[in-house]
């Protein structure tokens, strides 16, 4: 498999306003490779989101390198798409031109953008909401809408910030479903932060523990199970137990 990422003795301190130096992420070393489906999970503030945006190229590594495609990062990636939490659709446009815009930004023709974004939308299952504002959306609708203006422009890396973090149980495990269909469809390199390690281990080829702040790698697991996964499974639940003990989450795991 190609290598796509390559972060070598990365460190990121921020200089706060009063002079105060944060150091959130320490000594990380990473590879990743073409097709993988990476999760980074970790306690809040061990610098996930941080590592996310510096992959991206929104801001830059205090020491150390990140290479994208042999390529030091020196802005935001063209070959990356981006969901968060929230405010991934511009509010002020419908539904199908939030998804072309990617395709607009690059000179496409609107007729050719739109029967693009259409094909993308009738995968999502929001066909019928092409001229819907995101606010006539349901939560979930919404996230279905960002991912697809994400991938509107095939992006080879999609970097996701805890995007399911705001649904419902129910329409998280759907949305967990219709994600990892489309990742085994399409086959790209997935970077994705998330608080829960059932979603980590439910999609991820990969899990990324990171350890508190300072941020570094504290463990790495790859999940040998096959897709779709099932969460009742005993090779599951292991993998589920191994990484709550290496969290130190001593209440939950006292009761295995
Ligand atoms: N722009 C910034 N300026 C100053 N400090 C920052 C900035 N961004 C992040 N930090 C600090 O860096 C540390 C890591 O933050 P980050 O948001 O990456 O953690 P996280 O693991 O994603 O947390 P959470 O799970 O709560 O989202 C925190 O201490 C945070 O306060």
């Amino acid at each position: 498999m190609k290598k796509i990422i390559e972060i070598k003795n990365l460190h990121k301190t921020f200089v706060l306003e009063t002079g105060q130096r944060v150091h959130a992420l320490k000594d990380i070393s990473l590879d990743i490779y073409e097709q993988e489906f990476i999760c980074l999970i970790g306690p809040s503030g061990s610098g996930k989101s941080t590592l996310l945006r510096l992959m991206e190229g929104l801001i830059f590594p205090t020491k150390g390198t990140i290479n994208v495609l042999d390529k030091p990062v020196t802005g935001p990636l063209a070959q990356a798409g981006m969901v968060f939490q929230e405010y991934s659709l511009m509010p002020w446009r419908n539904i199908i031109d939030n998804v072309a815009f990617g395709l607009e930004l690059r000179g496409i023709a609107k007729k050719e953008r739109y029967e693009t974004s259409k094909e993308i939308l009738e995968r999502f299952g929001l066909i019928d909401f092409l001229h819907s504002f995101p606010y006539e959306l349901s939560g979930g609708m919404k996230q279905r809408a960002a991912i697809a203006k994400s991938i509107a422009t095939s992006p080879l890396i999609l970097f996701m910030d805890e995007p399911f973090g705001a649904l419902d149980a129910y329409t998280r495990f759907q949305m967990q479903e219709d994600l990892i269909k489309f990742w085994l469809e399409e086959k790209r390199t997935i970077i994705f932060v998330t608080h829960s390690v059932e979603e980590a281990i439910f999609l991820g080829t990969k899990v990324i523990l990171m350890s508190p702040r300072p941020g570094e790698i504290a463990k790495e697991y790859s999940i040998n199970l096959p897709y779709p996964r099932n969460r009742f499974n005993t090779n599951f639940e292991n993998y589920f137990k191994d990484i709550m003990k290496n969290m130190n989450v001593v209440s939950i795991t006292h009761s295995y």
